[in-house]
């Protein structure tokens, strides 16, 4: 289980995030869902504490996270992947290689700096590669990938960590419709087959009622909706939303658009 309770943040006198209190339960996949600007990256990087909460704390089956310094803290970021909305990928550095690097936290520095990579590691990355079904781009640079398949790299990285939470701030943001439901198949399957907890920050309200068995509406820094997929619907989003609720066109980025015949994108609920 993972726990938040009071977990605030603030910059100067901003209020990123206010009195967050939420208990997860394991395996599920979480949607975090809210305009721009409601603390949904803020939320989501303090659980893996690249940004430290102000107030609160964080607790991971009765550990409290943000106690942690050191190499528990190391070992703690490792059982947190994250995933980016820009991949962040080393552009230079064949596939292979970046994959590898979700494994430097259990390796030597001078492993990881001359890249004196064992068998186990290669074969293990080139597992993951395959489970994405990306293993034919293992040799290539990683900058000559379109963003789908470079977002599936860094879901194979992530997956080298054999992390016990997946943390994917935005991940198909910058994808379109067809490899943004690729990128979403991938995290549904490794939330269901490996039960892996998977809390996704999404600015598309479709693909959150699609692949998330519940959906965290974010306002202002605070929680505002907390929820299953069907209870996300007209009045709810109108009040995370404001007024630009009756306004978001979810066509724009729909993972339900046009894919494999998957049918017409989902009407906007009244
Ligand atoms: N490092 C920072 N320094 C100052 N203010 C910050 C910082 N990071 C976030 N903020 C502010 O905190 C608030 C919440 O930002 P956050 O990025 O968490 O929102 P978000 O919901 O993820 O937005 P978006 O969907 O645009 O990514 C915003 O007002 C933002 O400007």
């Amino acid at each position: 289980m993972l726990v938040l309770e009071g977990v605030s943040r603030r910059f100067g006198d901003k209020s990123a995030v206010s009195d967050v209190d939420l208990r997860i339960e394991p395996g599920s996949f979480v949607g975090v869902v809210g305009p721009s600007g409601a603390g949904k990256s803020t939320l989501l990087r303090m659980i893996n504490r690249l940004v430290e909460p102000t107030a609160g704390n964080i607790r991971f089956e009765d550990r409290d996270t943000t106690r942690l310094s050191g190499s528990a803290l190391r070992d703690w970021r490792a059982q947190c992947a994250m995933i980016f909305q820009q991949f962040n990928l080393v552009s230079r550095l064949d596939v292979l290689t970046n994959v590898i690097a979700g494994r430097l936290n259990h390796m030597p520095l001078w492993r990881s700096l001359t890249k004196s990579f064992t068998d186990a590691e290669r074969t293990m990355a080139l597992r993951a590669l395959h489970r994405l079904g990306i293993a034919e781009v293992a040799l290539k640079r990683a900058d000559a990938l379109s963003g789908g398949q470079q977002q599936r790299v860094a879901i194979a990285r992530a997956l080298m960590q054999e992390p016990r939470i997946i943390l994917a701030d935005e991940p198909i943001a910058s994808l379109d419709p067809h490899n943004a439901k690729v990128v979403m198949d991938a995290l549904r399957d490794i939330n269901r087959r490996d039960g892996i907890l998977v809390m996704c920050n999404l600015h598309t309200l479709d693909t959150a009622r699609t692949y998330c068995d519940r959906i965290i509406g974010m306002a202002n820094g605070r929680v505002v909706f907390d929820g299953a997929p069907a209870e996300f619907v007209g009045g709810v989003i109108e009040q995370i939303y404001g007024a630009d609720g009756a306004r978001i066109d979810e066509r724009m980025t729909s993972t339900s658009l046009g894919v494999g015949g998957a049918g017409q994108p989902a009407p906007m609920p009244a």
